[in-house]
Formats: structure tokens, C-alpha cells, sequence
């Protein structure tokens, strides 16, 4: 095993895991709300990332947060048009956001998409490598000034969400590709170019601004993604499994169901 502290909880089943990261986002918003003015949460998509939402969207401790003061941003996005149904976004919007806004209780501006392709379908089909390059670059630097201008240059979030592929990819970090590796902490957020997971364009924070955050905590249910839960905490940073760079400052906690701890000690 190796140096790095992580935490794992496991739960008997996915909807108790779901259940549960759900009510500790929630308590840990209101918990921190008490001590600071706003509280900045990274989120995820993916299925356990929605589903977590959704949960959260039907539970009582909402009543608990006071969300005009919690500003939502993702750990990653499809680089799709704003109203595509593969977005992170317009899940979570779906799942939750929706109707925090529509109720009055969240502000539309305390929600931070990551951008959205704007191209035509047939101008983004029949784009370059490098002409995607330069869009997703273009991108990455815009989500990453939005990042500075709210929480200042050496600013940081507070909590982050993220879900893990079967692959080991968590964000859209993906295994064998550079930007796993990207190490200057200068530079916060990343265009992805060839993901092999579609969509294949995408953004995605880097390990660096990741690793800055207090509370990083990841979740994954099922047997499908018990390998890649099995190497990630087997061995901190390994770029051929890029969740096993996630940990955070004050926490870095895993929560599992038992079928994805399958491969587990
Ligand atoms: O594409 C993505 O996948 C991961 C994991 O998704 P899952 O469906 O296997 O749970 C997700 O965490 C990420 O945000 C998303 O863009």
C-alpha cells in the first residue's frame, strides 16, 4: 500500500452509497457554511455523480443549507452544445439545479458551467485536431479565469465530486493520456482532445487545482468498476490510473459499494 492517507467507506449497496454521499455533501455544505461565507463544490456526472444528485435534490437536510451562499463548478465537462443530453451540466441542472434556482433558494449566477461547443454540427465535425485544440485551449482558459475571478488567483474549492470509469479516469483524466501527468499548478483547467470515452472532446480540471481542494471525495457502485477501484487505492499516483490521484487536502475519501470493493483487501 501506499503513503498517501485515504479513506474508504463501504456501503452494503448503491443506493445506500448514493443515499449516503448525498446527505454527507449536504451536512458538509451546512458544516462549512457556518464558519466561512460561501462554499465553492466541484460536481461530477457520469451515473453515480447524477444519481447522487438526484438524491440530494429529495432529501430534508436541503432545508439545512442555505445555497444563496454555495456556488456550484465541474470537475469536468463533455465539450458538447449547452443543450446537448450528454452534458454534465444539464444533467445535474436536471437532477437538482433546476429547481433549487426555480425555488429561489440558488442564484443562476452561483452556477459555473464549464463552456459549451458553439460550433455548428458541421463546423465541429469536420474541425482539425488542431482547430480543436485551439477551441478546448480556448475553453480551459476561459473556465479557468471564471475559476480566479471568483475565488481568487491562488484560490481553491472547497469540496469535489468525482466518479470513476471503469478505465480508472476520473474527471475526464483519462489513463495514458498527458494530461494526467500535467504537474503545474499554475495551469487549472485542460482541453481533452481524444477521449476514449465519448464524447471525445472535453474539459476537465487538472490534478494539481484537484489535489488544492479540502474534501475530495470519490464514489463508484458496481462490479464493472471494481478493478479500477482496486488499482486506484492499491497505489497513489499511477497515470495509467488516473483516480488514483485524487485525494484532497483535509480529506480524501472513497466511498464504494460492496460489489465495486470486490477487489479489495
Ligand atoms: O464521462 C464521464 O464519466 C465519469 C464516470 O462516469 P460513470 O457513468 O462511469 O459513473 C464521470 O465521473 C465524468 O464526470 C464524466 O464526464
Amino acid at each position: 500500500m501506499d503513503s498517501v492517507q485515504r479513506n474508504v467507506l463501504v456501503y452494503d449497496t448503491e443506493e445506500t452509497l448514493i443515499q449516503t454521499v448525498a446527505a454527507r455533501l449536504l451536512l458538509r455544505i451546512s458544516d462549512l457554511l457556518t464558519a466561512q461565507e460561501r462554499v465553492d463544490v466541484a460536481l461530477t456526472g457520469g451515473t453515480d455523480g447524477i444519481a447522487v444528485l438526484a438524491a440530494a435534490a429529495q432529501s430534508p437536510l436541503c432545508a439545512a443549507v442555505d445555497f444563496s451562499r454555495v456556488h456550484f463548478w465541474w470537475g469536468d465537462e463533455r465539450f458538447v452544445p449547452a443543450d446537448h443530453a450528454d452534458r454534465n451540466a444539464l444533467q445535474a441542472r436536471e437532477a437538482w439545479l433546476d429547481a433549487l434556482v426555480a425555488s429561489g433558494e440558488l442564484p443562476e449566477e452561483n452556477i459555473h458551467e464549464m463552456p459549451a461547443e458553439t460550433r455548428t454540427a458541421e463546423a465541429a465535425a469536420s474541425a482539425s485536431d488542431a482547430e480543436n485544440d485551439a477551441v478546448l485551449l480556448a475553453a480551459a482558459r476561459e473556465y479557468q479565469a471564471e475559476l480566479e475571478r471568483e475565488l481568487g488567483p491562488e484560490g481553491t474549492l472547497d469540496i469535489a465530486l468525482f466518479g470513476v470509469g471503469p478505465d480508472g479516469h476520473f474527471a475526464s483524466l483519462f489513463p495514458g493520456h498527458d494530461e494526467v501527468l500535467s504537474s503545474d499548478p499554475a495551469v487549472k483547467s485542460l482541453g481533452v482532445a481524444h477521449s476514449p470515452k465519448m464524447p471525445p472532446l472535453r474539459v476537465t480540471l487538472t490534478v494539481p487545482f484537484i489535489q488544492s481542494t479540502d474534501f475530495v471525495w470519490v464514489f463508484a457502485s458496481g462490479e464493472r468498476k471494481s478493478d479500477a477501484v482496486g488499482r486506484a487505492l492499491y497505489e497513489a499516483d499511477h497515470a495509467n490510473v488516473p483516480s488514483s490521484y485524487a485525494r484532497g487536502k483535509e480529506e480524501s475519501l472513497w466511498m464504494i459499494d460492496r460489489a465495486a470493493a470486490a477487489n479489495l483487501a
